[in-house]
C-alpha cells in the first residue's frame, strides 16, 4: 500500500468512533479528507444521525457542507465530544507537530474545546523525536519580517510558507513561517519561547493534546492510546 492508501485506511477507520448525536471536531488535511468523505457517506445513508461538525478550516467546512454534514461555529457549541485530525509528526511520547496544511491555529482551538482528540496518520508520521518536519508558526502580518529576522538570528532556519509567488495566508489572514530545526530536544521550552515572541499567534507544537492515534499500517489500522 502506498502512503495515500494508508491515509485512506486510517481516515475511514476513524469514522467508527463517531456515534450518532455527537458534536465532532473535523480536522484538516489529506487524511482527514478521507475521514470526512466517509462520514458524509454514512450521514447520507442514515447510518450516523444528528451529528454536528465543528471544522478547523474553511476547506474542511466546504467539504463537510457539500456532503450534507451539519456544521456549527465553535462558539455556537459548548463542547466538542471528539475531534479527529491529522498530524505531521508524532514522537514516541505522543507529542506532535501539526500545521503542514496551514490550519494549526483553528486546529489547536478546536482541540482545546474537545473532550477527546484522535489523530489519524500513516505510519511514516511516527518518529522518535520531533523536528525533521519543519515546525510551522503562525504570525500576524504586521511586523512579520521582524519576527522572521529574530527567528533567523536564533538559528531556527525560518522560511516563509508560500502559495505560488505570494506568502501563504491562513484562514485568519496571517502568515506562516516554517522552522527547519532538524531535531527538537525540548519541545516544551521551545513552545514556551516561541509563544512569548510578540507577533507569533500560535505554534504547530501540539503537546499533551492527543488521546488516541490511529496509524495506517501495511497490516491494517493500529490504535495507540496516549492518555
Ligand atoms: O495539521 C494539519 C493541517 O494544518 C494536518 O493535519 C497535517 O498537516 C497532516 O496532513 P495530511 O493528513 O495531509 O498529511
Amino acid at each position: 500500500m502506498d502512503q495515500n492508501a494508508l491515509k485512506e485506511q486510517t481516515g475511514k477507520e476513524s469514522v467508527k468512533y463517531i456515534k450518532s448525536g455527537m458534536i465532532v471536531g473535523l480536522g484538516t488535511g489529506s487524511t482527514v479528507k478521507y475521514m470526512v468523505d466517509e462520514l458524509g457517506k454514512q450521514v447520507q445513508e442514515g447510518k450516523i444521525k444528528d451529528i454536528i461538525g465543528v471544522t478547523t478550516s474553511s476547506r474542511t467546512a466546504k467539504q463537510a457542507t457539500d456532503l450534507g454534514i451539519t456544521i456549527k461555529d465553535i462558539d455556537d457549541v459548548d463542547h466538542i465530544d471528539l475531534t479527529i485530525d491529522g498530524a505531521d509528526e508524532i514522537s514516541d511520547d505522543f507529542q506532535g507537530i501539526k500545521g503542514g496544511g496551514g490550519a494549526l491555529l483553528w486546529e489547536k482551538i478546536v482541540a482545546n474545546a474537545s473532550n477527546k482528540v484522535m489523530w489519524i496518520v500513516d505510519e511514516s508520521k511516527l518518529v522518535h523525536k520531533l523536528g525533521a518536519f519543519p515546525l510551522p508558526v503562525e504570525v500576524i502580518p504586521f511586523g512579520a519580517q521582524h519576527v522572521f529576522n529574530r527567528l533567523e538570528k536564533k538559528g531556527y532556519k525560518p522560511t516563509w510558507r508560500m502559495d505560488g509567488d505570494q506568502k501563504y495566508r491562513t484562514d485568519e489572514n496571517n502568515y506562516i513561517i516554517d522552522l527547519h530545526l532538524g531535531e527538537i530536544d525540548d519541545p516544551k521550552s521551545l513552545a514556551d519561547e516561541l509563544i512569548h515572541m510578540v507577533g507569533i499567534v500560535e505554534t504547530g507544537l501540539f503537546l499533551n493534546r492527543v488521546n488516541d492515534v490511529i496509524v495506517g499500517t501495511q497490516n491494517g489500522p493500529k490504535v495507540l492510546h496516549a492518555r
